[in-house]
This record gives C-alpha cells, sequence and structure tokens, in this order.
C-alpha cells in the first residue's frame, strides 16, 4: 500500500461523503495524476476500496500539497508523506484549501483534457474562472465550492461509470426552458478503471458546475423555522402563526409538476404495466430485507410493510413512468424572489447510477417531499420525545403542508397524488426504510424519525 493509500484508509471514513461507513475495508488503492503544478500542487486520486463482506468502491479524492504546515488548514489535513530524499509533504483536503480551488474553472474554460480527466463547458454563459471557490458545507454525500455568487461546483465524490443523472436532466431541463432549475455551466468526466486496469468502461461524472442561485434559502431551513415558529405559539393553529408555510408548500408542489412535466417531455416514457408493479413490490422488499440487517429496529414493522408493498404488486393503477428526480426533499429546493428552484437530481446517492437513471412513477419524488414534511415537523421532537402536545402540533404542521403541496401540485398537473394512492403510500415507507440505513449511517441520534414514521405508516389501514 502507497504512503497516500494509508493515510487515505484513516481519513476518508472520518468524511460525511464516505457512504459505507461502518464496513470494514478489506484494500485501499491509489492511482493520481497532477491537475496543477503551480503551488499548491493539485492531485487528484482515485481510490478504490473494497471492503471484507464483499464489492468495492471508488472515490474521488483531490488533495493540495504543501511544503510547510497551515494553521488554518488544520481541519482540512489528511497527513504528511516522506519522499525518498526525506523531504516532506503535507496532504490536505484541496476543497477545504481556497488556493487550490481555481484550476477546475480554468480548464473548464478552456475545455482542456488533464490526464484521464476531460472537462466539457456547456457553452451556455459565462464561467467565472480565475475565482478561488469556499466549501458550502461538509454536511452532503458530495463536495460543493461556491465561487463568488456567480457559479457553484458540485464534486461527486463515489464515481461510477456513466453519465450522472444531475448533469443530463439539468441540461435536459434547460432545453425544455423549464423555470425551475439552476442552468448547467459545464461537467467533468474521467476515464473509468474497471477492476484489470481497462479503461474500456464509459467515463464517469467527476463533477458538474451550475449557475449560483443568490439570495435563496433551502426549503429545510424555511420549514424547520415555520415549525419553530408554530412551537414558540403554544395556542395558535398552524394557519393562525406568522410563519404560516402552506402558500409555499402550494407553490413548491406547483412546481415540481412542472419539472415532473417537462422531464416526461423531453426524455424517455413508458406506460406502467403489471410487471412493473410486480418489480416495485420485489425491490422496496429486498430493500427492507438488506435495511433490517442495518437497522434491526425495523424487524419489528416488517409485516405491515409488507402488507404495504403487496398492495403494489396487485396494483393497476394507470401510471406514466418516466424520469424522476428521485431523491426530493426539502434540503433538494431553494426558495427565491420568484419562486422554487430544484437541486440535485442525481438520485438516492446510495443506489447503483443504473437504477438512478431508470424510468420511474413521478409518485416517487411526491413521497420524498412528504417525508420531508414530515421530518421537518419533527426533527425538534428528537430532544423531547415525551413532549405530547409538540407532538400533536408537529402532526398539525406536517398534515396541512402535505396537503397545500399536493394541492399545488394537482392543480399545476390535473393529477391528485395524494387521494390514497397505494403506490404513494408504498415509496413513502420505501423512503423511511431507506432514511433508517441513511440515518443509522450519518446521524443514529436522527433514526427515531424515520422509525416512528414508520410506526404510524403501517397502522394507518
Ligand atoms: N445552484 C445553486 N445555487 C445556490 N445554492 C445551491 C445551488 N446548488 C446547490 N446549492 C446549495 O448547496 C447545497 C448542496 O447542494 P446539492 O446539489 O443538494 O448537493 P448534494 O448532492 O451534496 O446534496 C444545497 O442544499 C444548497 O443549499
Ligand atoms: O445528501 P443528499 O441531500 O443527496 O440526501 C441525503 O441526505 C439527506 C439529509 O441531508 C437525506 O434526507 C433526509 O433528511 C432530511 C433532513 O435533513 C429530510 O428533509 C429528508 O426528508 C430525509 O430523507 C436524504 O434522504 C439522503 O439521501
Amino acid at each position: 500500500m502507497s504512503a497516500l493509500a494509508g493515510l487515505l484508509r484513516e481519513w476518508m471514513p472520518t468524511q460525511r461523503w464516505f457512504g459505507s461507513k461502518g464496513r470494514e475495508w478489506a484494500d485501499v488503492t491509489e492511482d493520481g495524476f497532477f491537475l496543477d503544478r503551480s503551488e499548491p500542487v493539485l492531485s487528484v486520486h482515485r481510490v478504490r476500496v473494497t471492503y471484507t463482506d464483499g464489492g468495492g468502491d471508488t472515490y474521488l479524492v483531490p488533495i493540495s500539497w504543501r511544503e510547510h504546515q497551515l494553521d488554518e488548514l488544520d481541519s482540512a489535513f489528511i497527513g504528511t508523506v516522506t519522499g525518498d530524499g526525506g523531504q516532506e509533504s503535507h496532504a490536505y483536503d484541496a476543497m477545504r484549501d481556497r488556493d487550490a480551488t481555481t484550476p477546475w474553472l480554468i480548464h473548464l474554460v478552456n475545455a482542456s483534457t488533464v490526464g484521464p480527466m476531460h472537462f466539457h463547458p456547456a457553452g451556455v454563459a459565462y464561467i467565472p474562472e480565475g475565482m478561488p471557490g469556499d466549501i458550502v458545507s461538509t454536511e452532503q454525500s458530495n463536495t460543493s465550492l461556491v465561487y463568488g455568487s456567480e457559479a457553484i461546483f458540485k464534486l461527486f465524490r463515489r464515481l461510477e461509470p456513466g453519465l450522472n443523472p444531475d448533469v443530463e436532466i439539468h441540461d435536459a431541463l434547460r432545453r425544455a426552458e423549464n423555470p425551475h432549475i439552476a442552468p448547467l455551466l459545464g461537467h467533468i468526466e474521467i476515464d473509468w478503471l474497471s477492476d484489470d486496469g481497462d479503461p474500456s468502461n464509459e467515463p464517469a461524472t467527476v463533477a458538474m458546475l451550475q449557475t449560483f442561485v443568490p439570495n435563496a434559502s433551502d426549503g429545510w431551513r424555511l420549514a424547520t423555522a415555520s415549525v419553530r415558529d408554530l412551537y414558540a405559539e403554544g395556542d395558535l393553529h398552524a394557519d393562525e402563526v406568522g410563519g404560516d408555510f402552506a402558500a409555499d408548500s402550494e407553490r413548491l408542489g406547483a412546481a415540481t409538476a412542472s419539472v415532473h412535466k417537462d422531464m416526461a417531455a423531453v426524455l424517455p416514457t413508458e406506460p406502467a404495466d403489471r410487471d412493473w408493479y410486480a418489480t416495485m413490490a420485489r425491490q422496496m422488499g429486498e430493500r427492507l430485507d438488506a435495511a433490517i440487517e442495518v437497522v434491526p429496529q425495523l424487524a419489528e414493522h416488517a409485516e405491515g410493510l409488507r402488507r404495504i408493498y403487496a398492495t403494489v404488486a396487485e396494483s393497476t393503477e394507470p401510471t406514466v413512468r418516466q424520469r424522476v428526480h428521485g431523491d426530493l426533499h426539502l434540503g433538494q429546493v431553494l426558495r427565491t424572489a420568484t419562486g422554487w428552484i430544484v437541486l440535485d437530481f442525481e438520485g438516492e446517492p446510495a443506489r447503483p447510477l443504473a437504477s438512478r437513471r431508470e424510468l420511474d412513477s413521478p409518485m416517487r419524488d411526491v413521497a420524498g417531499m412528504l417525508r420531508s414534511f414530515d421530518y421537518a415537523a419533527r426533527h425538534m421532537l428528537v430532544e423531547q420525545p415525551e413532549d405530547t402536545q409538540r407532538a400533536y402540533r408537529a402532526q398539525e404542521w406536517a398534515e396541512r403542508n402535505r396537503a397545500a403541496f399536493c394541492t399545488g401540485y394537482s392543480e399545476a398537473s390535473g393529477l391528485d397524488p395524494c387521494g390514497g394512492s397505494p403506490l404513494l403510500r408504498a415509496f413513502e415507507a420505501d423512503k423511511a426504510v431507506y432514511e433508517c440505513v441513511y440515518e443509522a449511517r450519518n446521524r443514529p441520534h436522527w433514526l427515531m424519525i424515520p422509525l416512528d414514521s414508520l410506526s404510524r405508516l403501517t397502522s394507518r389501514d
């Protein structure tokens, strides 16, 4: 194992974007190349991790190298490598080293190819080259840099061969002139190294650059502020407090419907048949089996969940299958002065890329957002699980905003998503199962949120 691979073995599991926390590593190998040789030197590494329980993942890790350690970069420090001549080089997370953030945009403007990496500007708008980028937050599955208030660069950490749906769908929705997206400015690909080292597959998408939406607030922040207002007003109902969110939820429903309509117009669609319903039910059951291995508390809901999934297998509900968002929640939408913007069309980061590009029911996204209203309403109950008054208010807030979202969706699309559809209920349950695994791995103190929802979903007959 190289000295760098040894350092990455310690460091990567501590990073939020590392998706396989808790799995034991069998081996780690890396291959890297230089993207920029000026100070600090910037290298990019494809890091292949294999696990003792089988399988493996490939991650992208950009590293900046410095001759001297810098106190201000302490939180980005990965470790020190000693060369053959005894000289030391200090490795830093290049996404948190501002001085190492300019080469990405310079190469995009120049449509460069550097080693195995290919830069593709979209050619539709100005790219602010020469400016350093600031990291958005480390609390995400990917890592984003904001350049001024003009562009946002998202590095996809876990690599898979094939075009990332975030790039593909943003490009399609721009062609459809949908007003609810931030335009794509470019993307970057890297040749995929298959296990035997033969670069014969499709390249993997490494990053995308989008227009930055200024003066916007994300839906999660706005919704949770509204919930806090309601909690602060012990005697008032959700529609009586200043921070009522229902009008925003209704507009968000309409924006979601508009995005679905345009995706169906410019990307493939197919009618759902009986086989598809049967496949959905089987996959939900399989996801549940796998999730119980990670979160044993799910076992007590298994019988109720399987009953819900069985109704999908028998469904004759007419649905069109189309491309969908795949992981729609309040943290994926921004409210601007003119309306809602939908972000991050990548799908659930834990799912294989091919399955995230499959045609699906738009109800998957409706269910995701309905789950998110539940999360927003209940996340503050984590600290006070016994507070029945707050639990009652949370329920009231969630119901009001879920209904408003459905009204907005149905007025814009002509389809009422929330009229007791068994498919929608099953998607909500499936999402809550996914969330249990996500929370167990990333935020165990929040595990009770999806677990409590499952109690309610499975007892509703
Ligand atoms: N175009 C944009 N304009 C402004 N902020 C953005 C934009 N895209 C993303 N963001 C901010 O960055 C956060 C993470 O972006 P997202 O695409 O959801 O990344 P991830 O895949 O890591 O979840 C969002 O919640 C939002 O606050
Ligand atoms: O990183 P992503 O935004 O792609 O999505 C992952 O992380 C989300 C949390 O940030 C997670 O969403 C879950 O928590 C949200 C509150 O933080 C809540 O609004 C969502 O409803 C809930 O699913 C998402 O599932 C995961 O894929």
